[in-house]
């Protein structure tokens, strides 16, 4: 295993940055199939008109035969995004940090629809019919269902279940939809843990300890919706004193959660029977009384690591008992999203971080750190796409 060093994520002694032109990566299937395939799908969800028709022409041009063309003249963010990577306009999408390719590729879809013009698209979430549907579904009903059998359990087995539930909710990701043949979560049956923190997590989080919890949300629905239950039970078993639930200022891969999926999801809890409806109505008062809050920050949606994230943030994390952060991408930027060897120590990697961070994720990319080198090997030998699947997860803490 690697030395426990502190390294910042982008130092020169850093592993290199993910691209996305090895035919066959994983990063490659994302920019070829996923993004295309995403553009139909959010044409298809809407009577969009002639203007926004020929803007996802042009998109899904650029992005199978182009180059990365910048922001519009007078789109409102057209300098914030040459500052974020004005030396990829111009390039190949293959050629740029994977990261960035894809949180670039998201701005120019909200675009394309007219997400940010001054226009009547305007502020109208294209992933909006995929996230309601999922959130009116049967596997929703069923997962609030199956809270009443948790209503009467020991706090330690109840914590145990909310913490994995929010875990594996996390492999219920629409954008990992898109592309056929990826399994849809909850349904796979090789699930594993790789690592596994979550003592440390409780460890961190004693009863009565007067903590404040952050929360980076990932998805909405499915995910959400755990995520909610499980940050209740924080605050009812006084594992924290508040809870601030950060979601992101705009649509983003697909079914990122926002304030109005948020609000969404409460309103799903509270208007369930049983055990669902009293957490929900739990939730809603711990709103209006402040010990749950959420708030939105633009860095949540900037294609850069956590190490680069502006003061404010900082002084936000750095305050909190512990952060947790949710899914995937966060944890390709709590990391950074390089080749890093699987064996690589947490810890050094996220020692930058101001304070306390876990990392709830299921596998559904190629960065992996933290492991030991005989789970490995057998990850290795077993074969399976276990890096990319969401067949995996891991809970890895840093204190
Ligand atoms: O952050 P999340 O929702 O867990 O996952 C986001 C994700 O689906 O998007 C990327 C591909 O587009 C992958 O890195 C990852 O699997």
């Amino acid at each position: 295993m690697a030395a426990k060093t502190s390294r910042v994520p982008g130092d020169e002694t850093a592993a290199p940055v993910i691209l996305s032109n090895e035919p066959g990566s994983f990063a490659w299937g994302v920019l070829t199939r996923r993004h295309s395939a995403l553009i139909q799908q959010v044409r298809d969800a809407f009577p969009y008109g002639r203007r926004q028709h020929e803007a996802l022409d042009a998109l899904l041009d650029e992005i199978t035969n182009g180059v990365i063309e910048p922001l519009a003249p007078g789109e409102h963010d057209r300098e914030h995004w040459a500052d974020l990577g004005q030396e990829y306009f111009g390039r190949l999408w293959y050629d740029a940090p994977f990261l960035w390719a894809e949180s670039y590729f998201y701005r120019r879809l909200l675009g394309a629809v007219g997400y940010f013009g001054s226009g009547p698209w305007q502020g109208v979430d294209p992933f909006a019919p995929f996230k309601r549907a999922e959130l009116r579904g049967e596997a929703v009903e069923e997962e609030l269902r199956a809270l009443d059998a948790l209503a009467n359990v020991p706090a330690d087995v109840r914590a145990a279940a909310l913490i994995h539930a929010s875990l594996w909710g996390n492999r219920a990701d629409l954008g990992f939809r898109v592309s056929a043949g990826e399994p849809a979560g909850g349904d796979t049956t090789a699930s594993e843990l790789v690592a596994d923190d979550s003592a440390l997590l409780w460890q961190l989080l004693p009863v009565g300890g007067s903590s404040t919890v952050a929360v980076v949300a990932d998805n909405a629905g499915r995910e959400l919706i755990p995520d909610l239950i499980l940050i209740d039970h924080l605050l009812e078993q006084r594992h924290a004193d508040q809870v601030v639930l950060h979601l992101k200022p705009y649509p983003y891969y697909v079914s990122d959660a926002m304030t109005a999926d948020a609000v969404d999801c409460l309103r799903r809890l509270t208007e369930s029977p049983g055990e669902a409806g009293a957490i929900g109505g739990r939730l809603w008062k711990a709103m209006a009384a402040g010990s749950l809050e959420v708030r939105t920050h633009p860095f949540f949606c900037a294609p850069l690591p956590y190490g680069e994230m502006p003061e404010d943030l900082r002084g936000e994390f750095g305050s909190a008992t512990l952060t947790i952060l949710k899914g995937d991408l966060n944890y390709r930027r709590l990391v950074g999203d390089r080749q890093w060897d699987a064996t690589e120590a947490f810890a050094g990697l996220t020692a930058y971080f101001p304070g306390a961070v876990a990392a709830l994720r299921t596998l559904k990319s190629d960065v992996v750190v933290g492991l030991e080198q005989e789970a490995l090997d057998a990850l290795e030998r077993s074969g399976a796409a276990w890096r990319t699947s969401g067949t995996h997860a891991l809970i890895q803490v840093r204190r």
